[in-house]
């Protein structure tokens, strides 16, 4: 039973768990992160972004939650706590609903480390009968159309190189195929680029 606020009824705290943007940037107060994953979901780069890494003409990609019952996401879960709750969810209803297209979802989140209890984490995923929904593509595909473009915060480039970024020094244990040849990809392109000027 998740502690309540005997006066409000709202519970004084919160896990949520990120696993794109959000590990690296989660822009609200937190009381503690824990490394770690949730089951039954992959994380793939089928969602479109017209607003924070593209355009109404150049939709960027970002990642969403896919269900498959063989495979987990690793990612980070922030627990927030009193004021921190209701503050994290108004910033995050725009960041990640209004502008993003996510909807919530409580799933369960295991912590990184022996003996360590999974909890309760509210996460945010697009589904696709959304409308930013782009669905499968290669990864040479997807890593052009993340080579190319940007948004209000910043280039889709950006995106991809800090979530690998962050695997890479927070879950060197996890062999995340999708992330990493997206990432080649992207790179190749730029390289091409660079290499013609
Ligand atoms: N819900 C995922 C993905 C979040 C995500 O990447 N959301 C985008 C919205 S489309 C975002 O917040 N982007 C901010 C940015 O790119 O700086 C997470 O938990 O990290």
């Amino acid at each position: 039973m998740k502690p309540q606020d005997i006066t409000t009824g709202k519970p004084s705290s919160l896990w949520i768990f990120g696993y794109g943007s959000l590990v690296w940037k989660p822009d609200f107060k937190y009381r503690r992160s824990q490394v770690g994953y949730i089951q039954g979901y992959k994380r793939r780069f089928w969602h479109g972004d017209n607003f924070h890494r593209g355009n109404d003409e150049l939709p960027g990609r970002v990642v969403t939650l896919i269900e498959d019952d063989d495979e987990s996401t690793w990612g980070v879960a922030f627990e927030v706590t009193g004021s921190q709750v209701e503050e994290s969810l108004k910033y995050l209803n725009v960041r990640e609903g209004v502008r993003g297209g996510y909807v919530t979802k409580m799933v369960e989140f295991f912590p990184e480390g022996e003996n360590q209890p999974s909890v309760q984490a509210l996460v945010y995923i697009a589904t696709a009968d959304n409308t930013l929904y782009l669905g499968p593509a290669s990864s040479e595909m997807i890593g052009v159309q993340i080579a190319v473009c940007r948004g209000k915060s910043g280039h889709n480039l950006e995106y991809l190189l800090r979530l690998a970024e962050f695997m890479r020094n927070s879950c060197p244990q996890v062999e995340d195929h999708h992330l990493f040849s997206i990432e080649a990809a992207a790179l190749t392109v730029v390289s091409y680029v660079l290499a013609s000027q």
